[in-house]
């Protein structure tokens, strides 16, 4: 038998993985804001039904990157995205594509709770009604909750679904984003900063809850805390002045990591 053991093993099936398992995948993807390059060339694989961590100093891209993955960066001026992105091998850029069903397919959390001026209800039922995904009372009662037992908050909030979603908790809204993205059954969501707003014990329930979910959805998350960064992510990829320095098992890049400048991010010399 010639079956190969220890590193080379490892190696070959990391190899295999990353071959076999990207949900999205960036291929030289630049973005300009004007005449200002924000970024340079990234190849970054996205890893099906696992968490990928953007880590780096303030201004490298993450946000910008993130962006490119559902195509937010086409509602800003003077913005344009150059490179390939693509969803289960398609191509997100290419004409015809419908970006609000993009968008419902790629979702997006942001790092500010932002419910809508509407009900506990009516912000997990928008999202469902404006893509037609169902039509009768009961269909959208089973809808939101589904979500909100996803989201962790059903139990919080099931005898208050029509009080205003802004009158939650700053880590219960934020939970409420969470349902409200899951609601059109997204396969991707990408959270930016999702607990920077939030208090200790708030950040610690969304990362559970982001632990859970990525059993069925992949998810990328832009991060300035390298623990979160560690605690809930399976691959972390390092930004720096606009270029992605490395990507690798997030254990491997805060123990061994094979660029300085992330040794040196990790270590808190910069950003
Ligand atoms: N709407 C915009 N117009 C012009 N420049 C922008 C815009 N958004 C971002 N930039 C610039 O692009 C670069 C990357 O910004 P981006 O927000 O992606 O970085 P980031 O790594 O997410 O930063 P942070 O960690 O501070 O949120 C920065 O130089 C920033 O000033």
């Amino acid at each position: 038998m010639n079956a190969m053991t220890g590193p080379d093993a490892k190696k070959a099936l990391n190899d295999k993985m990353n071959a076999n398992t990207h949900k999205m995948a960036g291929s030289k993807v630049s973005v300009y804001y004007g005449e200002k390059r924000a970024l340079f060339d990234v190849d970054l694989n996205i890893r099906e039904n696992a968490v990928t961590a953007l880590i780096g100093p303030s201004g490298c891209g993450k946000s910008t990157f993130l962006r490119t993955l559902n195509r937010m960066n086409d509602t800003i001026d003077n913005c344009r995205v150059t490179g390939e992105i693509t969803l289960d091998g398609e191509d997100i850029y290419k004409s015809g594509i419908d970006v609000v069903e993009l968008r419902a397919r790629v979702g997006m959390v942001f790092q500010n709770p932002n419910p809508f001026p509407k009900s506990i209800y009516e912000n997990v039922a928008y999202g469902p009604r404006i893509h037609g995904l169902a039509r009768h009372r009961a269909d959208f009662d089973q809808i939101v909750e589904t979500s909100l037992q996803k989201a962790g908050l059903f139990n919080e909030v099931k005898d208050r679904l029509h009080e205003p979603g802004t009158s939650l908790s700053g880590g219960q809204q934020q939970r409420l984003c969470i349902a409200r993205a899951i609601a059109v059954s997204p396969e991707v969501i990408l959270m930016d900063e999702p607990c920077s707003a939030l208090d200790p014990i708030a950040t610690a329930r969304v990362e559970e809850l982001i632990s859970e979910l990525k059993q069925n959805y992949t998810i990328v998350m832009v991060t300035h805390s390298m623990q979160q960064a560690a605690r809930v992510s399976e691959r972390t990829a390092m930004f720096h002045l606009g270029h992605m320095v490395e990507e690798n098992d997030t254990d491997t890049i805060f123990t061994n990591p094979a660029d300085s400048r992330t040794q040196d991010y990790i270590m808190g010399r910069f950003g």
